[in-house]
């Protein structure tokens, strides 16, 4: 069993639980009384600017415990105010010790759009995402077979989330495309192995059509790091760790949203600068 596996077991057995005690049929109810929230893909879109997606994550399988955040409301509301276009609440228990409580104490808080970052393996997921106000819902495509991704992804659009379908190799580019996809995240790290591809961005986003919204996620270290993405195309960088460890939270996203800033000037017409060629991938330490 990989890494994946064995999280989506757990998933399963808690999605149980919850199922148990708020029936689908209820959780769709709560659903249709949530205010509806415009699509996100423009928001992420870099032509202004590299954007920054920051993340709420205590752990996680590959890195250990990272950092306690008491209050997770708090850390949201600090990197909103260093610019952060959206935040991501990692609502798996077992494995990253996020919750459904993480994603309504953010909520609760923050005005700009949230993520649900988790393992998405049912529709009940999708329907909890938006109950808990959640604008965006994270798809990965390796946890997920073809016609279910097509299904969640129709729905996701249906109830009006945006879904952030996540890749890893072009062939999963490829289902993500198919599957109709409009915003693409492309994880440096493989969840099966959990081994880090740094260069994993820039083999895919020659790939992926101008106007899908291309976000780089995880590995992301600091300012440098943004610089590389940005100038491979990236629309969106996907930052965890780096901001939950810092010491100063805000001026870490500000730095972020900074350097992005920095290779197109800020122009909302700016050029994205292409690779060159043989130039190196992002150099990560
Ligand atoms: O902490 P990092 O290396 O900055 O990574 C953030 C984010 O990309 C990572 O948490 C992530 C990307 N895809 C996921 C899927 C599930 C859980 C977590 C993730």
């Amino acid at each position: 069993m990989n890494a994946l596996d064995g999280i989506i077991e757990g998933v399963r057995a808690g999605l149980a639980r919850r199922r148990s005690r708020v029936p689908e049929c209820e959780l769709r109810d709560l659903a249709s009384g949530v205010r509806p929230v415009p699509d996100c893909a423009e928001l992420l879109r870099g032509t202004d600017g590299l954007k920054v997606i920051a993340e709420v994550k205590r752990a996680s399988p590959a890195r250990g415990r990272l950092a306690a955040i008491e209050d997770p409301a708090e850390l949201a509301a600090a990197y909103e105010a260093g610019g952060a276009a959206a935040v991501s609440v990692l609502t798996e228990e077992l494995h990253f010790a996020g919750s459904l409580a993480d994603l309504d104490a953010v909520r609760a808080r923050v005005g700009v759009p949230l993520l649900r970052k988790d393992f998405v393996v049912d529709p009940y997921q999708v329907w909890e995402a938006r109950v808990h106000g959640a604008s965006l819902v994270l798809l990965i495509v390796a946890a997920l077979e073809q016609p279910l991704l097509v299904d969640l992804v129709a729905q996701a659009a249906e109830i009006g989330l945006t879904p952030l379908v996540e890749v890893h190799d072009q062939a999963e580019a490829r289902r993500a495309l198919d599957a109709g996809a409009w915003v693409i995240g492309v994880n440096a790290r493989d969840l099966k192995t959990l081994e880090m591809n740094k260069g994993a961005f820039a083999a895919i986003a020659p790939d992926i059509p101008e106007n899908v919204v291309r976000i780089a996620a995880s590995g992301v270290r600091g300012p440098r790091c943004a610089v590389e993405y940005a100038e491979l195309g990236a629309d969106a960088i996907l930052v965890g760790e780096a901001l939950v460890t810092s010491g100063h939270h805000r001026e870490a996203v500000a730095a972020l949203v900074a350097a992005g800033r920095s290779i197109n000037g800020g122009r909302p017409d700016g050029p994205r600068f292409p690779r060159l060629p043989g130039s190196p991938g992002p150099a990560f330490p």
